[in-house]
């Protein structure tokens, strides 16, 4: 059995087989999902989850994750946009716009939701960090602006940036109760 990873993102997928590679393997599954306009990337992604296990047919279960950078001196934004935002004005005039406010603080968050004939299960996982001029090669998305400890999150390897981000906190969530939940 594997887990399908219902996404178009690789840097998502690197970093959920990095981490669940004991578990579980991952398998890339592109699916467009209906986004609901919400705030919440908890019903964001529940509501894909459920989807896409119900459209895609066989039983192997489902992983989406919807993710979204809050800058704080912005009131949260881009948060659930940050795709759209990412892809549109981009993640350098983003920071020119934070870089124009005294408090740089930021936090990255995710929601991990996971569906199988059984029902659907949701894994939150937030990381608080600094937001700084571009630096770093690796990563994805909004990570070459994001700092945590004096290193961007494109700075780090797969596995620096898993022991510390949203996402590894979430996968983290994840891997316990899947590993405890019963057969
Ligand atoms: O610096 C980052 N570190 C991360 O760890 C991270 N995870 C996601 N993102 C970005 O935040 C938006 C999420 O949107 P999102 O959850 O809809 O993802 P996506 O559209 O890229 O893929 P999909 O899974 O929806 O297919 C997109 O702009 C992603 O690039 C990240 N940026
Ligand atoms: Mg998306």
């Amino acid at each position: 059995m594997a887990i399908r990873f219902v996404t178009g993102n690789e840097g998502k997928v690197r970093e959920a087989r990095d981490y669940l590679a004991d578990l579980e393997p991952v398998e890339q599954v592109e699916y467009d999902y209906t986004e609901v306009q919400s705030d919440s990337l908890t019903e964001i992604a529940a509501h894909g989850a459920r989807e896409a296990f119900e459209e895609l047919g066989s039983d192997d279960p489902v992983l989406v994750d919807d993710a979204g950078l809050f800058v704080d001196a912005l009131e949260g934004f881009p948060g659930p946009y940050s795709a759209y935002v990412e892809d549109t004005v981009g993640v350098e005039r983003l920071w020119r716009l934070a870089s124009e406010e005294e408090n740089r603080r930021a936090r990255f968050r995710t929601v991990l939701a996971y569906a199988d004939e059984t029902g659907t299960e949701t894994f939150a996982g937030s990381v608080a960090g600094t937001l700084v001029a571009p630096r770093g090669e690796g990563g994805f998305g909004y990570d070459p602006i994001f700092e945590y400890n004096g290193q961007t999150m494109a700075e780090m390897s797969t596995e620096e940036k898993n022991a510390i981000s949203h996402r590894g906190r979430a996968l983290a969530e994840f891997a316990e109760w899947y590993a405890g939940r019963d057969e």
